[in-house]
């Protein structure tokens, strides 16, 4: 599948939220959010585009939030792993009724439900044009889907990290909090740490910094964001290291 040329992206490893997948639900998942994330994915695919997919458990459990209320940390995480599997499994299926070939791969083995994360395989689908799902996190407790996205972006080698959240990029306080935070376009590694900005988990962060692994943040519930970034639009927060930034 050849690159269109109205896009310098190869390959990218897209993060969307667990929570934004609620929509207007409390809790679970609105099928209006994940088909229409699903039209935006094909969209990408179509364009020759490889989409290597995680998707938070926000919207199901989070450990902390179970260890909060008694629960041990580490159960509590393994539920919000699992969690995000069946995030997963409702995304392949948006997937495969749009006519996108995807394949759903998990880092706790899953017999029976979806495939065990394997590198080299899901090197190979990438590069055949399927989306893969990447779920149940890094597999191991006290990480999150952000540190996920992070070491499978570097690992599949993606041109960079798309990370699809509730606001429209990254802004200098919570903006649900403060009204009058303001929205950056661009930041360094250095100068989200420096601001002490809430962007990702320390972890997940300085992961994607030692490994110069470019970050954009957008909003997810932006029809057509998503598209406009892939085409050199200037949506959402870059993070990088350069300097002197003028996209
Ligand atoms: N400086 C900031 N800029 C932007 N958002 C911020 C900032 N500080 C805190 N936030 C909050 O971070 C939230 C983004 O959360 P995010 O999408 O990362 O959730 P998540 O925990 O990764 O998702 P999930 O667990 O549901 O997958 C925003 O909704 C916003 O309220
Ligand atoms: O590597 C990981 C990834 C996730 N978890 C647990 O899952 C939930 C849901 O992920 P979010 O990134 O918060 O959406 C997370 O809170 C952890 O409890 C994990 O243990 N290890």
């Amino acid at each position: 599948m050849s690159v269109n040329p109205k896009t310098t992206y190869r390959r990218i490893l897209l993060k969307l939220s667990g929570e934004a997948l609620m929509g207007e639900e409390g809790f679970g998942i609105d099928p209006k959010v994940l088909d229409r994330m699903a039209q935006e994915i094909k969209e990408l695919i179509e364009m020759g585009v490889q989409v290597g997919l995680v998707i938070g458990g926000g919207n199901l459990f989070r450990g902390a939030g179970l260890a909060e209320a008694g629960m041990n940390r580490v159960v509590g995480d393994q539920m919000g792993m699992l969690a995000t599997v069946m995030n997963g499994l409702a995304m392949r299926d948006a997937l495969h009724r749009a006519f996108v070939n995807a394949r759903l791969m998990s880092a706790i083995d899953l017999t029976g439900v979806c495939d065990s994360y394997n590198w080299a395989e899901a090197i190979s689908l990438l590069k055949s044009g399927r989306v893969v799902i990447f779920s149940a996190g890094t597999g191991n407790p006290f990480f999150t889907t952000d540190s996920a996205a992070c070491l499978r972006g570097i690992e599949i080698d993606a041109d960079a990290v798309f990370k699809g959240t509730k606001v429209d990029g990254i802004y200098s306080a919570d903006p649900v909090t403060n009204p009058d935070a303001e929205l950056y376009s661009h930041l360094t590694y250095d100068e989200i740490l420096d601001k002490e900005l809430k962007v990702m988990d320390l972890a997940a962060f300085t992961l994607a910094r030692d490994h110069s692994m470019p970050i954009r943040v957008f909003n997810m519930n932006k029809e057509g964001a998503l598209k406009s970034i892939i085409m050199g639009g200037t949506e959402g927060t870059v993070i990088d290291h350069s300097e002197n930034f003028s996209k």
